[in-house]
């Protein structure tokens, strides 16, 4: 018996074996055959890959806020480039790319820089829409930490617009957030879109 048969009741009180059972419905469904050898262990496999991908559920983004730190400086920090991987929810397919997250801190007061990449992987582990998505992070940013202004703009490539349907392979999706002074000042809003462009 694998990990996630003994995890027996998951979420809304569904079983691991309904689960799993639903796995193996999908896969008569398309024609094939669940118990050749190499299916048999794919129902429970893809549900505790489902979870594993959908974890940011039962992670809190308060207490990944909560740690701060005091500085002397109230400039924008800016950490680019952070990957994510998520879920879309039409389609239950991967959207990834990175996320660019800047910040101005309210009397120097700063977050951990891994603290940043965590709040991306704790809204991207979730079934998403980009634009919410984008939106949770900087909301979530603005909340807990009360900094002067948020930009948070992230750039994915769905896959349910490259393995099926309009099957288009080089469109990115971009979509931003901001707040603040981000959203207030032209200056600030054009500093962080330089900086993330270089
Ligand atoms: N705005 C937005 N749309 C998304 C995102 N992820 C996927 N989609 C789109 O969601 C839409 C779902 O449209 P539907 O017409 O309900 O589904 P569909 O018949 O599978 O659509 P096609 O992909 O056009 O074949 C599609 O246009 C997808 O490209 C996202 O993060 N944001
Ligand atoms: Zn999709």
């Amino acid at each position: 018996m694998s990990p996630f048969f003994k995890k027996a009741i998951g979420a809304n009180n569904i079983s691991a074996e309904k689960a799993t059972e639903a796995v193996r419905t999908l896969l008569l469904y398309i024609g094939e055959n669940p118990n050749r050898e190499g299916l048999v262990d794919t129902p429970d496999r893809f549900c505790r890959a489902l979870l594993e991908m959908t974890e940011g559920y039962s992670t809190n983004p308060e207490e990944i806020l909560s740690t701060t730190f005091e500085s002397e400086s109230d400039e924008m920090v800016l950490v680019k480039n952070i990957e994510f991987n998520s879920l879309c929810e039409h389609h239950l397919l991967s959207f990834a790319g990175k996320a660019h997250i800047a910040y101005i801190p309210t009397d120097g007061k700063i977050v951990g820089l891994s603290k940043l990449a965590r709040i991306v992987d704790v809204f991207s582990q979730r079934l998403q829409v980009q634009e919410r998505l984008t939106q949770q992070v900087a909301n979530a940013i603005n909340k807990y930490l009360r900094p002067q202004g948020v930009a948070v703009v992230f750039e994915g490539v769905h896959s349910c617009m490259c393995v099926r349907g309009v099957r288009k392979q080089n469109s990115t999706m971009i979509t931003s957030a901001m707040h603040g002074q981000f959203r207030d000042s032209l200056a600030s809003r054009n500093e962080f879109m330089s900086l993330i462009s270089k």
